[in-house]
């Protein structure tokens, strides 16, 4: 028999005995970018970025199944899905266990919807679920801040997930900000056939003649619970790299446009475009329009809360 209960925010769901195994579900929400910007290419090779984010009710799974002996192993049943040392929830507990000396193992269950290499940080969001599970299931006592500080280590947009809810990002990412919920809306995803890499997109961007989105206008806009300005505001400067490398994202931004979304954009380095709409009709017409022309396409609420540790 297998029974958890489910937290109060709905994120982390309670710690079961069942018979010797003790385990753990933790959901793991997808993220959107409503702006992003990069002010410039640092030193060390990554960007100084300034993006507004927020999580979508869009989620993996994770199962957390403690061992008794010193092994991290993953499972899971999507074949882009790496089962080894190159899944980000597996980094997430191998970095766990080495700073903190934990001699107990783990078994990682992953269970996707989020598509993967899809700009909706589906393998960080599923590393920061593992540090936030681990730490109950460990035992370790970390606060989300310590969390969300390691996560940085894994990858730039781990932090952010690590507390979820909606933030303003800085630095490469890890600096993050908590912003109130974005005016209530659907926001339709649509996913080509087709996989990005984030590095080549940063690669080849060309900040000469950039149109740079106005970050803090989207803070207001937020802040003032301003649906239309909301809207007004979104932009993404990666958007014109991944446009370039594959024109179906284009192609699915003017079906959106077509089917009446009040705003489009694609979200991070791509290539999934999401549109937003406040009426449920229009939500419908979308996402039908959409479904056929597209691999994946969902419709679905920006999650307003961030995560807890309860
Ligand atoms: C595009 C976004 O998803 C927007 O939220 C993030 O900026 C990328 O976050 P991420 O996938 O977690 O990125 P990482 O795994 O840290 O880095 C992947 C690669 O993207 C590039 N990268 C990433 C973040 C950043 N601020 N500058 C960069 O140049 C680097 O070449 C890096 O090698
Ligand atoms: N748990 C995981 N889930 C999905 N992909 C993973 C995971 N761990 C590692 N990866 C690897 O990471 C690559 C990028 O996957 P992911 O779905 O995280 O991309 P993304 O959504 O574009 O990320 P981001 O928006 O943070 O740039 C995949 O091709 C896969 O090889």
């Amino acid at each position: 028999m297998e029974s958890y209960a489910e937290a109060p925010n709905g994120c982390l769901l309670d710690k079961t005995k069942v018979g010797d195994v003790v385990k753990l579900l933790v959901k793991a929400p997808a993220k959107i970018n409503l702006a992003l910007d990069v002010l410039h290419k640092r030193p060390d090779g990554y960007h100084e970025v300034e993006m507004i984010m927020t999580t979508i009710d869009l989620a993996d799974r994770v199962e957390l199944s403690l061992l008794e002996q010193d092994k991290i192993h993953i499972l899971s049943h999507n074949r882009y899905v790496p089962d080894d040392q190159r899944n980000l929830a597996y980094q997430a507990a191998q970095l766990l266990k080495d700073r903190f000396n934990v001699k107990k193992g783990v078994l990682i269950s992953i269970e996707k919807t989020i598509p993967v290499a899809a700009g909706l940080a589906g393998g960080s969001s599923d590393a920061a679920a593992t540090l936030r599970g681990l730490n109950k299931l460990w035992g370790l006592g970390l606060s989300l801040d310590e969390l969300a500080k390691l996560g940085s280590e894994i990858g730039s947009d781990v932090s952010f997930c690590v507390y979820g809810g909606t933030a303003l990002a800085k630095g490469r990412g890890e600096i993050i900000k908590e912003l109130p919920p974005p005016p209530t809306c659907w926001v339709i995803l649509a996913k080509p056939f087709i996989g990005v890499s984030t590095a080549e997109v940063y690669r080849r961007l060309d900040l000469n003649g950039t149109k740079h989105p106005d970050i803090y206008g989207m803070i207001q806009a937020i802040k003032e619970h301003n649906y239309q300005r909301v809207c007004d505001n979104v932009g993404n400067v990666l958007e014109g790299v991944t446009l370039n490398l594959h024109p179906e994202v284009a192609q699915i931004k003017e079906q959106m446009k077509r089917f009446g979304a009040d705003a489009v954009l694609m979200s991070g380095s791509g290539p999934t475009v999401f549109g937003i709409v406040q009426h449920d009709s229009r939500m419908h017409r979308i996402y039908n329009g959409l479904r056929g022309f597209c691999d994946q396409v969902f419709a679905v609420r920006m999650l307003g809360e961030r995560h807890s540790l309860d």
